[in-house]
């Protein structure tokens, strides 16, 4: 199966003067269509760099990460192929909700009327049409969440990528979130690949990456993919899922 992301001996050093800050040691890894995957571990070990290194937020200091399977395959995916959800507030705070929405279409030059209707609809689908009007001021903390998921949904990317999505939530209000968060990507068919510390939000996905010290590692994969067809092995490191002790 293709991979939508490739990761090719990746690293990446902070370098200020003459400190250098190792945040991501060598993976090499793929994720492939259809992934759940939660990369867990303590504050600091490199689960937000190696997030922003697979979006192409961020240029790695060694090996490369291609996305083969997405349209834009050598060059930085952009909205339409990956879609980016954060932990704080990440709305514009002039705009209204819905207005957020319709944004990233309107800039990936999507006509204004269809824009606004692809943003309704995937209002609609996550469940946040009511809010459409709203200010993010206006908004809870969830609801702005949700906002932002309708906001991916909208532009229907083949991969998901959220950093520490339910991070500032309530347990209550981040379980609700990532409920919306996977059954809209069920529903838009994209791969899911999440950073937390919270274990409940790990174990809601199908596989999870530990990271320590900027050091991944991976579950062993099963030769067989689900739909049978050979995903191939993960090269390049370590042993079977992460306990719970690990995310402390
Ligand atoms: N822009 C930067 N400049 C310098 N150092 C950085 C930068 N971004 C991250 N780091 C450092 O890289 C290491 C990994 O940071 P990263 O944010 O990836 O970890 P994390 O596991 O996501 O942490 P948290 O869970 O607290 O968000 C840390 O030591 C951090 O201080």
């Amino acid at each position: 199966m293709t991979a939508l992301v490739s990761l090719e001996g990746i690293a990446r050093t902070y370098r200020s003067g003459a400190t250098a800050v190792v945040a991501v040691r060598p993976l090499t890894a793929t994720v492939t269509a259809g992934d759940r995957i939660a990369i867990t571990g303590p504050s600091g070990s490199g689960k937000s760099t190696l997030l922003h290194l697979m979006a192409g937020l961020e240029r790695p200091s060694a090996g490369g990460v291609a996305w083969p399977g997405l349209r834009t395959a050598g060059r930085v995916p952009g909205p339409g192929e990956v879609g980016l959800v954060f932990q704080g507030p990440s709305l514009l705070p002039p705009l209204t909700a819905a207005e957020n929405v319709a944004l990233p279409l309107v800039i990936a030059g999507v006509a204004l009327a269809a824009a606004r209707a692809r943003a309704e609809q995937a209002m609609v689908e996550v469940g946040v049409a009511d809010i459409a009007g709203q200010l993010p001021e206006e908004l809870s903390g969830g609801q702005a969440q949700r906002v932002a998921i309708a906001r991916v949904v909208a532009a229907r990317p083949r991969l998901v990528l959220a950093d520490e999505p339910t991070g500032q939530l309530d347990h209550a209000t981040g379980a609700h979130v990532l409920d919306v968060l996977l059954a809209a990507a069920d529903a838009i068919d994209a791969a899911v690949v999440l950073t937390t510390h919270d274990p409940a939000v790990a174990d809601r996905l199908t596989s999870r990456w530990t990271m320590r010290d900027g050091r991944c590692h991976l579950p062993d994969r099963p030769a067989e993919g689900r739909d049978g067809t050979d995903q191939g092995a993960v090269v390049g490191a370590g042993r079977t899922a992460a306990s719970k002790e690990d995310l402390a």
